[in-house]
């Protein structure tokens, strides 16, 4: 028994990115880090609590570099072809899920591959207790700014989080608020932005820091080093 196993849960990893921020001819997820592509890290950490998690991962149109990692052929993964903006390859793995099979989804990027399987728990179980959906997000560490070239004010930093995934949230709200808010326009960066606009309330969870997004070229011996720690 694993806590998540009764909450007709599945999960969709956007994986459709092009790393640009990365500068590397091969897109960032299939990088390898101790061996594994990050894809394969993301998706293992995200099945740890529940190995049998049903997946959907979007995939760029062209993407030649799947079919050459393990998770081919592995039971419960689906691969749908993503959309040109991350909110799009989500919005296009969630169609694939049955509103009538599953209630609850997570969404987990790629690009995540230190998730760590407390703060899976904490998420599921602190959303569960409050009823509604939420997000895993640190605080920011460091005195905030407003401005540029010259700074205009120091923001309070007191409140502010930086958001992470996983992000968990009922399938049909969640397909249903992406919908509405790609149709009229709204820049929609995580699904918590989604849900926050069409009104519905959205809980922050404290995760760990280390879960960083791969994006930029340093973050790399970052997530190696961080890998090491976490075994
Ligand atoms: N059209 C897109 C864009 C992004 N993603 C995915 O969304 C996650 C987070 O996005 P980000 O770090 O911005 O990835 P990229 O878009 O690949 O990076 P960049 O913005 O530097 O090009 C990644 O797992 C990425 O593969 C996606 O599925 N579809
Ligand atoms: C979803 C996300 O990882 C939350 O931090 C993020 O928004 C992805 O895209 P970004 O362009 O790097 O903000």
């Amino acid at each position: 028994m694993t806590g998540l196993d009764p909450l007709r849960l599945a999960a969709v990893v956007p994986a459709a990115g092009i790393g640009s921020r990365m500068q590397s001819e091969l897109p960032k997820q299939y990088l390898k880090l101790h061996g594994r592509t990050i894809l394969e890290h993301s998706v293992a950490a995200l099945r740890q609590a529940q190995p049998q998690l049903p997946l959907v991962i979007a995939l760029a149109e062209h993407d030649r570099y799947f079919s050459q990692t393990s998770l081919v052929g592995c039971g419960g993964i689906q691969t749908v072809p993503g959309g040109k903006e991350r909110a799009d390859s989500v919005l296009a793995a969630l169609q694939q899920l049955d509103v009538a099979s599953y209630d609850w989804v997570l969404v987990h990027d790629a690009a995540r591959p230190l998730l760590h399987v407390t703060d899976l728990k904490k998420l599921v179980t602190q959303c569960q207790q409050a009823g509604c959906g939420g997000i895993l997000a640190a605080p920011v560490r460091d005195t905030m700014k407003r401005g540029g070239p010259q700074i205009e004010q120091t923001v309070d930093r007191h409140r502010l989080w930086h958001a992470l995934t996983p992000q968990l949230f009922p399938l049909l709200p969640l397909k249903q608020a992406l919908t509405a808010a790609l149709a009229e326009g709204v820049t929609i960066t995580d699904e918590a932005s989604a849900m926050e606009w069409a009104g519905h309330p959205v809980l922050l969870v404290e995760g760990r820091s280390d879960n960083i997004k791969v994006t930029r070229p340093e973050d790399l011996a970052l997530a190696a080093f961080y890998l090491e720690t976490q075994r």
